[in-house]
């Protein structure tokens, strides 16, 4: 199946009126390949005056919005509003939101407070009726499941992640449950997403990134439903982004670090003694990864046609490397979308 190659640029938190201009009309001047999707993320403060000045081959992005239609979230924006200035596509779940100003991290921590108690009553119930079968206990069970709903302000909360939660290290469970409900209600409200998964430093260098990227997949699954082809899937390590540093793209090209063997930053990786070496994989092999993943517990007609962006530190002198990998159907690009060489990076394909 061929799949569309899409590039998406993420401003963040940058540009002006007049930076914005110059940036629309070097796109306009182009030229860009006609046969790249373009999506580019901009700040909700300007969504509708880029909708006014974009051309139409190119679609604009929010970078963030909330998981209702409306209500008392102040500072927040709902899918709804971003389709009302005429834009049709949201940017979800970005590292930024939550490593650097700790968002959805504060909400669900605010929210943990309560549940976690919650959660401890019904362990302790479930314990007691294991041993006494009453139905004193079983309504009392049905009782705190609503009083959790209610605390995460979500009716159609399934009563199956509650036995996630019971199982997981909560806190975990519920960043990615914030995560799974903001991209139900987008998808449900009629926006494209740009849904973004990777593993940090740490977790790269414990070899954990495919167990970390297919946790945040699988959180994934039940929001998108069978909304597949409103998705467009981005793999960025948080380590890659904006550091200059991009995954290898090449397929198979693993990098095995073995202790003592330097960083690029001059630091040695931990004496792992006896434990296996460390496996780095390339973005292709995560790419692939993921897609086999996907293959196995959704579909493969779903794998044959989702595309698997890569973002961090995309540049023009890279992109025609990382483009030729067969599993990479895009990026999410973030500083060089502000540059000229932006275009290039959508033309890297031709
Ligand atoms: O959303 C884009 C990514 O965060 C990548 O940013 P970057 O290209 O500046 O590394």
């Amino acid at each position: 199946m061929t799949r569309k190659f899409v590039v998406g640029g993420n401003w963040k938190m940058n540009g002006d009126k007049n930076q914005i201009t110059e940036i629309i009309n070097n796109l306009k001047t182009g030229p860009l390949d006609t046969n790249v999707e373009i999506v580019i993320g901009v700040p909700a403060i300007y969504l509708a005056y880029v909708k006014s000045i974009a051309p139409s081959n190119i679609a604009i992005a929010a970078q963030n919005c909330w998981k209702a239609p409306k209500g008392a979230f102040t500072g927040e924006i709902s899918p709804a509003m971003i389709i009302d200035v005429g834009c049709n596509w949201v940017i979800l779940g970005h590292s930024e939101r939550r490593t650097i100003f700790g968002e959805k991290d504060d909400l669900i921590a605010e929210k943990l407070k309560h549940i976690e108690f919650l959660l401890r009553l019904m362990v302790t119930m479930l314990c007691r009726i294991r041993h006494a079968q009453t139905g004193f206990y079983a309504s009392k069970i049905i009782i705190l499941n609503l009083r959790i709903k209610n605390i995460l302000a979500c009716e159609k909360f399934e009563d199956e992640k509650l036995e996630e939660l019971l199982n997981q290290d909560r806190c975990q469970a519920l960043t990615e449950l914030g995560k799974t409900l903001q991209v139900k209600h987008a998808l449900e409200s009629g926006l494209k997403v740009i849904a973004c998964i990777g593993e940090t430093l740490e977790e790269r260098e414990s070899g954990k990134t495919e167990e970390v990227v297919f946790r945040q997949i699988q959180a994934l699954v039940p929001a998108i439903g069978d909304k597949w082809n409103d998705v467009v899937l981005a793999y960025e390590p948080v380590w890659a982004i904006g550091t200059g540093k991009t995954a290898t793209p090449q397929q198979g090209r693993k990098q095995t670090l073995h202790p003592g063997v330097s960083r690029d930053n001059g630091t040695s990786f931990p004496d792992i003694g006896d434990e296996k070496p460390i496996v780095h994989q390339s973005a292709q092999d995560v790419h692939a990864a993921l897609r086999n993943w996907i293959s196995t517990n959704v579909s493969s007609d779903v794998a044959a046609q989702i595309r698997v962006q890569y973002g961090g530190s995309v540049t023009a002198a890279n992109a025609r490397e990382l483009a030729a990998c067969p599993d990479i159907d895009g990026f999410l690009v973030g500083g060089a979308s502000l540059k000229p060489e932006f275009v290039d990076i959508v033309n890297a394909t031709k």
